[in-house]
């Protein structure tokens, strides 16, 4: 084997061929922003999509990796590539539930990498209306949690939105109980309902006193529990860092694999892959007998299996609802097209939220 100083001259050598490669594609992705800007004159320059996902899901699934790096490396060291590559196209900003700290935070950096800026937002409403008033590229939103169900606050704020589902992403979430008091002295645990939900078992053999406050994200959570004494948070153990707290107990999620599945929003979503998921959004007359039945219907009829199916208070009177369906295939596709032509027989404002890539294995 070859000495040490001669080992390390060849990684400078090919650090150096490294930078070069890269700076060439990091020019071919200026000439991709360019030719998307010409391409849509009539579009606001503003409007411009730079983050692809469906492009992004073919660059990944294509690499051939031989090794030795693993592909979670390579998938970290692209992802940070791509970061950079949509920021030199124009500016990125991504709107996500704050403080730092939170698990949308999470989720944003890992779909969006080092480059682009996080804008925290206050509450899920702010993130849509951000996306919705143009002052921010993209927004996150959590959607639904593996043990706790759907995220309520989204699907509300979503009845009513003119932003369209772009990608999805999953995060693997660990809860942990942070305070500056000991478990014993423990009074008060501040968290986001989702976060409470998911430990309320741990809750409820640990800390059965203690009174359970939810608040408008986990990282608020750790704020406020670091300037009272008796105070604890539910959230991530990144808090601990960022708030000043100590970690009294890791992992108390409710069974394993937790995991918290986020949208990404923009203005519209992106074209098809071939393994893509749409949600649509729509109401129906109650008052027809199977009106419910009929609309399902229509997603069996073209082929298209459902995924996810939710409800919720339409906000118009007492017992009428909003349903959110999940289908496989793209709005673009003949079959979703005619599906979601049917559909309107059965049902009222029927709107498409967004298509995007299926980034899961076992779907
Ligand atoms: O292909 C594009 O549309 C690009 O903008 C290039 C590129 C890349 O760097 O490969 C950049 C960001 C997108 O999310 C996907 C791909």
């Amino acid at each position: 084997m070859a000495d040490l100083p001669s080992l390390r001259k060849k990684i400078d050598s090919l650090d150096t061929t490294l930078i070069n490669l890269l700076n060439e594609r990091a020019r071919v992705s200026l000439d991709i922003g360019n030719a998307k800007r010409q391409q849509d004159t009539a579009m606001d320059k503003k409007d411009v999509q730079v983050y692809m996902p469906s492009r992004e899901k073919e660059i990944y699934d294509k690499r051939l990796n031989h090794g030795p790096l693993n592909d979670d490396s390579l998938q970290s060291i692209f992802r940070e590539i791509m970061s950079a590559s949509i920021a030199l196209q124009t500016d990125v900003t991504v709107a996500y539930l704050g403080p730092p700290g939170t698990f949308s935070h999470q989720a944003a950096h890992e779909c969006f990498g080092d480059s682009v800026l996080y804008v925290p937002q206050n509450q899920i409403s702010d993130i849509i209306d951000a996306v919705e008033k143009g002052n921010t590229t993209y927004g996150l939103v959590p959607f639904e949690n593996s043990t706790f169900g759907s995220v309520v606050e989204t699907l509300d704020r979503a009845i009513h939105t003119s932003t369209r589902i772009r990608a999805e992403t999953y995060l693997a979430v660990h809860q942990c109980l942070l305070s500056n008091s000991p478990l014993e002295k423990i009074t008060k645990v501040y968290s986001h309902p989702q976060g409470l939900g998911q430990v309320q078992q741990w809750l409820s053999t640990h800390l059965p006193d203690a009174k359970r406050v939810s608040v408008k994200s986990t990282a608020q959570a750790a704020e406020m529990a670091a300037v009272e004494v008796g105070a604890a948070a539910v959230c991530s153990a990144i808090c601990s860092e960022l708030y000043g707290l100590d970690i009294v107990a890791r992992d108390i999620e409710h069974g394993t694999s937790n995991t918290t599945r986020f949208l990404v929003l923009g203005k519209s979503s992106d074209k098809p892959t071939g393994n893509d998921h749409t949600m649509v959004r729509f109401t129906v007359d109650h008052r027809q007998p199977g009106a419910l039945c009929d609309g399902l219907k229509v997603f069996k009829d073209y082929g298209l299996n459902l995924f996810k199916i939710d409800s919720r208070p339409s906000g118009i009177r007492p017992w009428h609802y909003v349903f959110f369906v999940e289908c496989s295939g793209h709005a673009d596709n003949d079959n979703v097209i005619q599906a979601i032509q049917d559909l309107n027989q059965f049902s009222v404002d029927v709107q498409v939220l967004g298509s995007f890539p299926n980034v899961r294995a076992d779907l």
